[in-house]
């Protein structure tokens, strides 16, 4: 039996004990608007403070997207929330880092920009072969300097880091879970039973030790949130530029952007 709660943009169903978080914009690829975020926060502290839920799965509905970041259509310098940028995208990687229980990134089409750096900072990311993920942020006046690139970097590797920022290619389910950020791949419609299988798995483990491993991990990136709170502050004061807006107009009018007339 499910218990659901009522959400505009995402859904929300206990499932036996795991919490199956879901980005429900399938129109925009799943990007996130200030509302997506609000309620990602709401579900995953009802999630962290729910006796009867023991590990969350972060996914997207449909087959084309996990999730692709900011949505493009409400950026105008900030989005169109609260927050430094007008989403409080700080505290939403917050919660997802801070649950004392695992967080899978169940990624079943394109985790691009934000939405890639969501799948990071999951405890676990499990992908279809179908997916691709990958960095736009130069490409569309953004970067998630922080967690989307230090902490990417303990991940991957710093050259591999470096190239998925600068490059901003996608690559495919099988390269991310060569370079280390993706623990398993499966075919797409076996997806939702081999997540399934991992909670099941992970229910009847200690909770307390579970809670403790969590934590330990954290702690020895910890240093990494007080980065990106800086460069968040710094990423607001970049997006009323008309660097960073050329690239969001760029998107938005399906062109590809000028930037070189920014050099000084
Ligand atoms: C996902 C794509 C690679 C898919 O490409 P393609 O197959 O060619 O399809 P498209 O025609 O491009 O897209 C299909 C359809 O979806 C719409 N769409 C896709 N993504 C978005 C989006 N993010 N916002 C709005 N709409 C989107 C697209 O317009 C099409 O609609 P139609 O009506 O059919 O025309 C490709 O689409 C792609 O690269 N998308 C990503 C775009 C992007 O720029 N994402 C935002 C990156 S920046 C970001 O996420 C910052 C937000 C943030 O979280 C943050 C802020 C400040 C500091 C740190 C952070 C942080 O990242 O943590």
């Amino acid at each position: 039996m499910f218990a659901s709660t009522p959400y505009e943009d995402i859904i929300y169903e206990n499932r036996n004990g795991a919490a199956w978080i879901i980005i429900n914009r399938p129109k925009v690829y799943n990007a996130f608007r200030g509302k997506t975020i609000e309620e990602l926060i709401h579900a995953f502290l009802t999630a962290a403070s729910d006796k009867e839920v023991g590990v969350v799965v972060l996914t997207g509905a449909g087959d084309k997207a996990f999730c692709t970041g900011g949505d493009q259509s409400n950026h105008d310098g900030d989005y169109d929330g609260r927050g430094v940028v007008g989403l409080p995208i700080d505290e939403l990687q917050s919660a997802i880092r801070d649950i004392p229980k695992p967080v899978i990134a169940a990624v079943n089409g394109f985790a691009i920009g934000g939405g890639n750096v969501l799948a990071t900072i999951c405890d676990l990311t499990i992908a279809a072969d179908t997916a691709q993920m990958g960095q736009v942020g130069p490409k569309v006046g953004s970067v998630d300097a922080g967690w989307g690139t230090a902490y990417l970097a303990r991940i991957v590797g710093e050259k591999k880091a470096r190239e998925i920022w600068y490059m901003c290619k996608r690559y495919t389910a099988q390269e991310m879970a060569d370079m280390g950020l993706v623990n398993k791949v499966v075919p797409a419609a076996e997806l939702e039973a081999e997540v399934t299988s991992w909670c099941e798995t992970m229910l009847q483990h200690s909770p307390t030790a579970m809670a403790l491993a969590k934590r330990s991990f954290n702690c020895d990136t910890e240093s990494i949130r007080g980065t990106s709170m800086m460069a968040l502050n710094a990423v607001k004061m970049y997006y009323d530029t008309a660097e960073s807006k050329e690239g969001v107009n760029a998107f938005n009018e399906k062109r590809k952007p000028d930037f070189r007339k920014f050099i000084d």
